[in-house]
């Protein structure tokens, strides 16, 4: 089986840089956004990106930043990706490749059928895509929400693109996902915590170990 690739998202703690680092996790993702728990400062994402081993790739998860905070948070730390969570439209996430010279990965949300043309749009543009559910229309966050989505939807797609499955993945659900999708890349944020915004180092491990097939079966 090819290695799976996961992100663990909004790391609030130099304690979860540490418990993601513990893991075989590829990504560590920091939230810049004010609505979310898992919000940070420019200065705490510095400390945690600082705090991060070589290795463990950093990603900046932004929902419709303007260049002045994209200017902001590029200079003020070591990343290796961007990852554009709003309404940027393909035109916005090729001028962010451009400006920044780093990998970008665009989110994009699926509910239905309807929603897979923005797949291949947003691949000619983006470096990778993000796969994830898309929010209810009354959501405060465009992700983030634990919610799932049919992943049949999915399933039988050829990508012309690396992409990565999100959106209410678990440590008890995400074997079951991989092995539907063919996904080989993940991404979890509300399914590793004990409360908003509160990552558990166990739940943690417990993730990466059940999406790499790595280590004890998991207790259900
Ligand atoms: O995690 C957040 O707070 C967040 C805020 C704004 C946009 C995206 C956000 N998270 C991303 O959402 C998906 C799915 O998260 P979950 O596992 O369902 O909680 C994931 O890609 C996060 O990176």
């Amino acid at each position: 089986m090819p290695d799976i690739r996961v992100k663990i998202c909004g790391l609030r703690t130099v304690d979860d840089v540490a418990a993601v680092a513990a893991t075989k996790a590829a990504y560590a993702g920091f939230v810049f956004f004010p609505k979310s728990p898992r919000h940070l400062s420019i200065p705490q994402a510095r400390e945690l990106t600082l705090a991060a081993p070589l290795g463990l790739a950093k990603v900046a998860l932004v929902v419709d930043a303007d260049d002045a905070l994209l200017d902001a948070i590029t200079e003020a730390m070591p990343l290796d990706m961007l990852q554009l969570h709003g309404h940027e439209t393909p035109e916005r996430v090729a001028e962010i490749r451009a400006r920044y010279g780093l990998p970008v990965m665009k989110a994009i949300g699926v509910a239905d059928e309807g929603d897979l043309a923005d797949l291949l749009e947003y691949s000619l543009a983006a470096d990778q895509l993000l796969v994830d559910a898309k929010p209810p229309k009354n959501a405060t966050l465009p992700g983030g929400n634990g919610l799932t989505f049919d992943w049949r939807l999915v399933a039988q797609r050829r990508w012309l693109k690396p992409w990565m499955l999100a959106g209410g993945l678990t440590p008890q659900n995400v074997a079951e996902a991989i092995r539907l999708t063919n996904a080989r890349q993940v991404d979890v944020s509300s399914g590793v915590e004990s409360g908003p915004g509160v990552k558990d180092p166990l739940k943690i491990r417990m993730f990466v170990e059940a999406a790499t097939q790595d280590g004890p079966p998991i207790l259900r």
